[in-house]
């Protein structure tokens, strides 16, 4: 797999994110740096398709050609902050229409996995408005996970999360740590960047 992206420029309004954006990499896990308001964010929004660059382009490749959109949406996990969930739906049934509208026939054995995996067995039947910052935190990663998709990004993976939720991302990573897989985390965090092969900054638009 390799992410190409072209001459990418993100304005909002009269503010230039960044502009003028270009790298390639066909490693497993990348991390994206930069200060806050930097721009990380935008850009892995760029990246998963959430938000159309002003100018430039994103190629996501598989020997050498470009995978359609439809493909790469199946094939892609995405787990922010600010991606939310159902309120009023269980942490299973929130799951359960993921899968649903995925198209996916993830099992209920599968699903079931992904909630003991991020230690949410205990409150599996409570409305996902009524979890914790952290619990909330722990189900958008399940979510963006329980597809096993090719590719993960992740967006400041263990905000609100303690130590034992900390270790589950570090678990995650290293899961992806294979040429099968691609794995990019956004983070101001050097500790959550630790487990990436290379590190893109923003700022200075290179690796690190
Ligand atoms: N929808 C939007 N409308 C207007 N400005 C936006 C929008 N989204 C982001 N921005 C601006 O773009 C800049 C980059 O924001 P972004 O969230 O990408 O930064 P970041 O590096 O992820 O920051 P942080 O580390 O604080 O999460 C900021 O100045 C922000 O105010």
């Amino acid at each position: 797999m390799t992410l190409q992206v072209k001459r990418l420029k993100k304005t909002f309004g009269p503010h230039t994110v960044f502009s003028d954006l270009s790298f390639e990499y066909s490693g497993n896990t990348l991390g994206i740096a930069g200060s806050n308001g930097s721009g990380k964010s935008t850009l892995l929004k760029c990246l998963a398709g959430l938000l159309s660059p002003t100018e430039g382009e994103v190629n996501w490749l598989e020997n050498n050609e470009r995978i359609s959109a439809q493909i790469f949406n199946q094939s892609m996990g995405y787990a922010a902050p600010y991606i939310n969930l159902y309120d009023e739906l269980t942490v299973i049934e929130n799951l359960q229409f993921l899968s649903n509208i995925r198209r996916h026939t993830d099992s209920a054995e599968n699903i079931k996995k992904w909630i003991s995996k991020t230690g949410l067995s205990n409150v599996e039947g409570q409305p996902y408005g009524t979890l914790s910052t952290g619990q909330q935190q722990r189900l958008r990663i399940a979510a963006a996970l329980f597809h096993q998709p090719d590719i993960l990004l992740l967006d400041e993976p263990g905000s609100n999360l303690d130590e034992t939720g900390r270790s589950l991302v570090s678990e995650i990573a290293n899961l992806y740590q294979d040429p099968r897989h691609l794995l990019i985390i956004a983070s101001n965090d050097p500790r959550e960047l630790e487990v990436c092969q290379q590190i893109f900054t923003v700022e200075r638009q290179q690796f690190i």
